[in-house]
């Protein structure tokens, strides 16, 4: 199979969907790998590592796309790539198409074969998302403390107190992987946390590792508003998986916080909990104010930190990639139910149900969208 890598063209997207080590992987198993001219730079591999591991390094991402079987990237393609969609192209990415219904539909009209990273589900986890929520969740606390100081903006507080002074309250909303390694940086930076979640289950575990040094809360209306107005630092970290967030903080929950608070949805790519963001930031201008709070709602902040995060995210995409691979699409996904609920459109079918639901399509099983490829398998 030919394996292509185009260069990452979100704003200050500096990671890449393969490090060299991972080139030699499929490289091993015969396979051919094209890396787009400089689409390792921002995470630290140049051409020539590329080269030195057994790839052909492309001038242009367009001969990537039209050359390759499979394309790999990280974040979902933007409007300017929709053009080198075609029948039959296996992607393999970040997707988040319940927030994106105009690359939802390029992807059904050109019979590309979407398969999502964070979809991906083994044993009610999402081992290709874990990686860059355990980034994304500890560059939030990390972000919002610095955006808490008065040259940023903020109220003006540490969030460890002094002695004599009180500590900054954290507010963290989804106690999953985001939400934990939040509050693994928050408590490490002195704050009083408090994390909410629907799940009991998840808030014993998470009493269990923290015991006394965060509290919990059941996640409802009520302790939302509750814990919105105390917060100096609201960080946002649900997931209903595939499914658009839910708007569980509103316009008035936003208006009771302090003036300089401010608020990290780091859900935004699944649309964002929080009803006063409207639109998604960039790291270049990664923040906005409203009922002088102020807003950050980047998509992609592990971006921001490429290196750790490029090596995190490829060290689980590229097993789940090579088995593609290997294998074929349809055989790779036949044989593995955890890659199978990856796959979000095929053949002109969205095969996920939330997404389907959220975005009002009718719903295909895989089974169904592949049927006659499935058929010659068997025959
Ligand atoms: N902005 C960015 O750059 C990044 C964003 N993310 C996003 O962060 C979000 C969270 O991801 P993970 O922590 O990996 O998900 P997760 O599945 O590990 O955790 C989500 C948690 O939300 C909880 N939850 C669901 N409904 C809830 C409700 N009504 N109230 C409170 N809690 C609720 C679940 O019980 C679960 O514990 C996702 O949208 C993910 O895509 C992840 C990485 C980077
Ligand atoms: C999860 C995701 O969208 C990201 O890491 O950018």
């Amino acid at each position: 199979m030919i394996v292509g890598i185009p260069r990452e063209i979100k704003n200050n997207e500096n990671r890449v969907a393969i490090t060299p080590a991972g080139v030699t992987s499929f490289v091993d198993s015969g396979h051919t790998v094209l890396v787009e001219k400089e689409a390792g730079i921002g995470s630290g591999f140049t051409n020539e590592d590329y080269s030195n591991a057994g790839a052909i390094i492309v001038e242009l991402a367009k001969d990537v796309w039209a050359q390759s079987d499979m394309v790999m990237k990280v974040k979902e393609p933007l409007r300017s790539e929709y053009d080198y969609f075609r029948e039959g192209l296996i992607l393999f990415t970040y997707l988040h198409l319940a927030a994106d219904p105009k690359l939802t539909q390029a992807l059904i009209d050109k019979g590309v074969t979407a398969i999502a990273y964070e979809t991906v589900e083994l044993n009610n986890t999402l081992p290709l998302l874990t990686p860059m929520s355990e980034v994304a969740g500890r560059m939030a606390a990390q972000i919002g403390s610095q955006f808490l100081q008065k040259s940023h903006g903020g109220q003006g507080i540490l969030l460890s107190g002094v002695p004599g002074v009180s500590r900054g309250k954290v507010t963290i909303i989804g106690g999953g992987i985001v939400g934990t390694n939040a509050a693994k940086i928050a408590v490490g930076l002195g704050a009083d946390v408090t994390v909410l979640d629907l799940n009991a289950n998840r808030l014993r575990q998470l009493d269990d590792i923290f015991g006394n040094q965060i509290k919990t809360l059941i996640s409802n209306p009520y302790n939302i508003a509750d814990a919105v107005k105390d917060a100096d630092l609201l960080i946002g970290a649900v997931l209903i998986p595939g499914a658009k967030a839910p708007k569980l903080v509103t316009e008035d929950m936003v208006k009771t916080m302090k003036p300089g608070s401010v608020i990290v949805d780091v859900a935004i790519d699944q649309g964002g909990i929080v009803e006063t963001i409207d639109h998604v930031t960039t790291h270049d201008n990664p923040t906005f104010e409203k009922h002088n709070i102020i807003h950050y709602s980047v998509a992609n902040m592990p971006g921001a930190v490429p290196r750790t995060s490029t090596i995190a995210l490829t060290n689980v995409t590229v097993p789940y990639a090579l088995q593609i691979s290997n294998k074929g699409v349809c055989k790779a996904i036949s044989e593995n139910e955890v890659l199978k609920r990856g796959v979000n459109i095929a053949k002109g079918y969205v095969t996920h149900k939330a997404i389907a639901k959220d975005l009002g399509y009718n719903y295909a099983t895989v089974e169904k969208a592949l049927e006659k490829e499935l058929e010659l398998l068997v025959n």
